[in-house]
């Protein structure tokens, strides 16, 4: 870790080093989908759950084209895996997807720091050459998330077609059949199952890299506009955060989440900022403050709208009672809203799902 610390534990993935911030997830369930989020990207996991691997990991659980997270940091990976759905065990798919991971860690001890110092780099090392100072120098060689703009670099080179809906035990992925509204998705770092659930709700889905311009957006005629999550400080976005305004002005329906959510903030005018430890998790509640419900939630940013620096149009729908911090919010002279943790889960509950409907809804009225 950056700050000294020194762990040391068995390796279960790839050999050889990795680097990158590292936070800690309390997800209970879902390693493979929290591997392959595209948000993770320059992040190493640490899963506070204790017991990782359980199920193996198969060909279907993931969010993205490949494993994202830099690394992973375990308790106590078990012997044997066991599940239907099963094609490998955890520690095969890490050492296939050449993620450099360790296990037999202290990981409540590691959660410990990473809460009380916040956000810090680390570097895991694997294999025959182990060198701790070098291991130090490349943590601390790291530096800090604020400022990168990782978002262009996960994105898509192309657009394309989505038309995968959700997946159901026994028939698994089925394709989309009516699509009465064209969305256009943004891929700042796309979950997938954000594009199921949107497939899934009668969305005909083209998916465009970070860096297409609002007129290109504009030209394809969409019902409606999804600004993706995805890695990195949202703050040098500076092309997104443009385009959107461009797009806000057409008064189309606009949903963000996550990453999108704070670009959505930004290109309103509000500020964003690095959060302590940030939020990871599938167990974080939130409330509506619109009905007053409290709903679990899966969570996954580092970063944060800054609500004192909200402008008059934008008001705050959601909140999490962990700290208080922005959780979603809407524009007053828009059809444009956002939320900050995670509606698709993926993994986690879906408490939030019905901010699809509201999206749907947007897009009906519009029309
Ligand atoms: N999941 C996301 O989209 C994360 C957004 C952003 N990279 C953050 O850390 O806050």
């Amino acid at each position: 870790m950056a700050d000294g610390t020194l762990f040391k534990g068995s390796a279960i993935g790839a050999t050889g080093h990795t680097v990158g911030e590292v936070v800690f997830n309390t997800a209970m369930t879902g390693y493979q989908e929290i591997l392959t989020d595209p948000s993770y990207t320059k992040q190493i996991v640490t899963l506070t759950y204790p017991h990782i691997g359980n199920v193996g990991a198969n060909s279907e659980d993931t969010e993205s084209r490949a494993v994202f997270a830099s690394g992973l940091i375990i308790r106590d990976l078990p012997l044997l895996h066991s599940n239907f759905r099963a094609e490998d065990s955890l520690s095969d798919y890490l050492a296939k997807n050449n993620v450099v991971a360790i296990a037999d860690i202290d990981t409540r001890r590691l959660t410990r720091i990473l809460r009380e110092k916040g956000a810090q780099a680390g570097c895991i090392m694997a294999g025959a050459d182990l060198d701790e100072a070098r291991a130090l120098e490349l943590a601390r060689g790291f530096g800090s998330m604020a400022g990168q703009d990782l978002a262009k670099v996960v994105s898509c080179t192309a657009s394309y077609q989505w038309k995968l809906g959700e997946w159901k035990l026994g028939s698994g992925y089925s394709e989309q059949a009516q699509t009465p509204f064209h969305v256009v998705a943004y891929d700042f770092g796309v979950k997938h199952n954000i594009l199921r659930m949107l497939a899934e709700r009668g969305c005909k889905l083209t998916v465009v890299p970070a860096q297409t311009p609002a007129k290109d957006v504009l030209a394809l005629q969409p019902d409606g506009v999804f600004l993706s999550n995805g890695p990195g400080d949202p703050e040098p976005c500076d092309y997104a955060i443009t385009a959107i305004r461009e797009i806000l002005e057409t008064r189309l329906p606009v949903f963000g989440i996550c990453l999108g959510h704070q670009l959505l903030g930004l290109a309103t005018g509000a500020k964003t900022s690095k959060m302590k430890f940030g939020h990871h998790g599938a167990n974080h509640p939130v409330q509506d403050l619109d009905s007053g419900r409290v709903m679990i939630t899966s969570q996954n940013h580092g970063f944060q709208v800054d609500e004192s620096t909200l402008p008059a149009n934008v008001r705050v729908t959601h909140r999490s009672l962990f700290d208080q911090t922005v959780q979603g919010i809407a524009l007053t002279d828009r059809p444009a809203f956002s939320f900050q943790g995670h509606p698709e889960a993926s993994p986690g509950p879906e408490d939030v799902a019905y901010l699809f409907d509201r999206f749907i809804t947007a897009m009906s009225q519009a029309k």
